[in-house]
C-alpha cells in the first residue's frame, strides 16, 4: 500500500486517484477548489463519467480515498505526490504552466521527507526539470531529497475507468532508477506494460501520441471530403485501410473533426514547442487547419440541403465533444450552433448529459429539449453533432412524422444511409455514399 497525494481533481486526478485507491493504495485527492472538495465529500461527483461515482463511493467507504482542500497537509502525509492539474491552452497557443508551477512551489514548501513527485499533467518537454528546480528553490528543509518522474495519462473521457484499469502501457520517465521502479511497482496490479524512459522522452511521448491520433482524424476527414467529390464511400475506405495492420482501423472515423480538452490544446502546444525549438512542424499545423475547417462543413451542407437558413427551425442532436461525457471543451457544437443561430435559424438542441454544461456557452436563444423527439418536432432539418446511443438509435419513422421536412445532416456518419433512405430522408453525411453497395465489406477468402 502506497500513501499517495493526487493534486488536482479534474478528470485525470479523480479517475486515476480512484483507480489507484481501487488497487489498494491510500489516496488523498486534493484541490484548491473548496466547493469541488465539499461536493466530493458529500458524494457528489462534479463530472459525468460512467462508473466513476460508484467507484468513488466504494473506495471512500473503504477509507482508501480521501478528499481535502488542504493541499499542504496532503503532501506531508504522502510518499508519492501526483501532479494532475490543468495545462490549458494560453492565448498564444502554448500550454499554460501556471498551475503546475504553483503546485511545484507548494510541494517544495511541504517537503517534510523523501518523496517521489510524479507529473501526470500533459506538459512541455523540460517541465520535469522545471519542477525539480522550483521544488528545490522552495524547500523548507534543504537536506530532504526527492525525485521527479513523468508518468503521462492516456485515458479517454467517457471510458476513463476502463482505460485506467486496462492501460495499453504506462510510460515512466525519470533519471532515478529507484523512483522509476517505485512507480512501475505501483502499476503492477493493473498488469500493464511498463515503458521506462527518461523524463524528456516521456513528456514528448504524450504530445506525440495525441498529435498522431489527431493526424489520423484530420487525414481521414480530408479523405472523406475527397470521397464526396469523387463518389467513394469513406466508411468503406477507412475499413479497407484499417485492415492493414500497419495502419490499424482506430481513429479513422470521419466526421466534423476532433474537439475536447486535449487534442486541440495539445496539437497547438506541440506546434508551439516545435517552433520554439526552431522546427516548423508544417504537418501538424495542417492537421489543425484541416480540423478547424471540418466543423464548418455542417452549415455548408445545411445551406445546400435547405437553401436559406434564415427563419428555419433546426434540431441539433448532441452537444458534447463526444458521447458519454458532459465535457464541452472545444466541442464542435460551440462553433456550429452559434453559426446556425447567426444565420437566422432557431435551434432546438438535445444532449442527454451535457445540457447544463452547454447552456452558459451557447447563444441564449437555443431551446433545450429533454428528448430527441421534442427537439425534432416541427424542425426543417436535423443535424447530428454527437453520436450518443439515443441519437444513433432514434426512431426514424417517428422522426419523419415529427419533422417539417426530412433533411438529416449526419456530422458523425453514425446513421445507416440505407435506413434513412428507406425512411424517406434526404441524407447528408461526411464522405459517405447515399446507399452502401450490396455485398461490400469484408469477406472470407472462399467468397
Ligand atoms: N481530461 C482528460 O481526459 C485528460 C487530461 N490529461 C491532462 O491532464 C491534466 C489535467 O486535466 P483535467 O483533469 O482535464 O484538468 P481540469 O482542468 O479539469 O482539472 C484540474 C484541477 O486542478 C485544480 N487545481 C488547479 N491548481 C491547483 C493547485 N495549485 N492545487 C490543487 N489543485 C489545483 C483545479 O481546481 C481543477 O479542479 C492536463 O494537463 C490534461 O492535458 C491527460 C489525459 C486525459
Ligand atoms: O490527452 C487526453 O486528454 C486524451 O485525449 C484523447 O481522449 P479524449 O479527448 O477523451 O477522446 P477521444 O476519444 O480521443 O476523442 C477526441 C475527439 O476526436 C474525435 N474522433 C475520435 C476518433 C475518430 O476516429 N474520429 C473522431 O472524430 C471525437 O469525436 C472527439 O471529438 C486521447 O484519445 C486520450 O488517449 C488522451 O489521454
Amino acid at each position: 500500500m502506497q500513501k499517495i497525494a493526487v493534486i488536482g481533481t479534474g478528470y485525470v486526478g479523480l479517475v486515476s486517484g480512484t483507480c489507484f485507491a481501487e488497487i489498494g493504495n491510500r489516496i488523498i485527492c486534493c484541490d484548491i477548489d473548496e466547493t469541488k472538495i465539499a461536493s466530493l465529500r458529500r458524494g457528489i461527483v462534479p463530472i459525468y463519467e460512467p462508473g466513476l461515482k460508484e467507484l468513488i463511493d466504494k473506495n471512500t467507504a473503504a477509507g482508501r480515498l480521501l478528499f481535502t482542500s488542504d493541499v499542504g497537509a496532503a503532501i506531508e502525509a504522502s510518499d508519492i505526490v501526483y501532479i494532475a492539474v490543468g495545462t490549458p491552452m494560453s492565448e498564444t497557443g502554448e500550454a499554460d504552466m501556471k498551475y503546475v508551477k504553483d503546485v511545484a512551489r507548494k510541494i517544495g514548501e511541504h517537503l517534510n521527507g523523501y518523496k517521489i513527485i510524479v507529473n501526470k499533467s500533459t506538459v512541455p518537454v523540460g517541465t520535469g526539470e522545471l519542477v525539480r528546480q522550483i521544488v528545490s528553490n522552495h524547500r523548507k528543509y534543504p537536506s530532504v531529497h526527492f525525485d521527479v518522474v513523468s508518468n503521462p495519462e492516456f485515458l479517454r473521457e467517457g471510458s476513463a475507468i476502463s482505460d485506467c484499469m486496462n492501460m495499453d502501457r504506462a510510460v515512466i520517465g525519470s533519471s532515478s532508477d529507484k523512483a522509476s521502479k517505485a512507480i512501475a511497482d505501483l502499476h503492477a496490479p493493473f498488469g500493464t506494460r511498463i515503458y521506462l524512459t527518461d523524463l524528456e522522452s516521456a513528456e514528448m511521448i504524450k504530445y506525440a501520441a495525441n498529435a498522431f491520433l489527431a493526424t489520423k482524424i484530420s487525414f481521414i476527414n480530408a479523405i472523406a471530403n475527397i470521397c464526396e467529390r469523387v463518389g467513394a464511400d469513406v466508411v468503406q475506405v477507412s475499413e479497407g485501410m484499417g485492415l492493414d495492420s500497419r495502419i490499424g482501423g482506430k481513429f479513422l472515423q470521419a466526421g466534423i473533426g476532433y474537439g475536447g480538452s486535449c487534442f486541440p490544446k495539445d496539437t497547438f502546444a506541440l506546434a508551439h514547442i516545435a517552433d520554439q525549438s526552431g522546427y516548423d512542424f508544417e504537418l501538424l499545423k495542417a492537421v489543425i487547419r484541416t480540423n478547424d475547417k471540418q466543423r464548418l462543413i455542417v452549415t455548408d451542407k445545411l445551406k445546400q440541403a435547405i437553401g436559406t437558413i434564415e427563419g428555419k427551425r433546426i434540431a441539433v442532436l448532441g452537444l458534447a465533444f463526444k458521447p458519454h461525457t458532459d465535457d464541452m471543451r472545444y466541442a464542435p457544437s460551440l462553433t456550429i450552433v452559434p453559426e446556425i443561430v447567426q444565420l437566422g435559424a432557431s435551434v432546438s438542441a438535445f444532449d442527454p448529459i451535457a445540457t447544463e454544461t452547454a447552456k452558459p456557452l451557447l447563444p441564449e436563444s437555443v431551446r433545450y429539449c429533454g428528448t430527441v423527439e421534442e427537439a425534432l418536432e416541427g424542425c426543417d432539418a436535423c443535424v447530428i453533432l454527437t453520436e450518443w446511443p439515443e441519437i444513433v438509435g432514434m426512431d426514424l419513422t417517428r422522426a419523419k412524422r415529427l419533422m417539417n421536412a426530412t433533411v438529416l445532416i449526419d456530422g458523425r456518419n453514425c446513421i445507416s444511409p440505407l435506413s434513412v433512405q428507406q425512411h424517406g430522408f434526404t441524407y447528408h453525411s461526411v464522405g459517405r455514399r447515399p446507399v452502401n453497395v450490396v455485398g461490400s465489406g469484408l469477406h472470407t477468402a472462399n467468397f
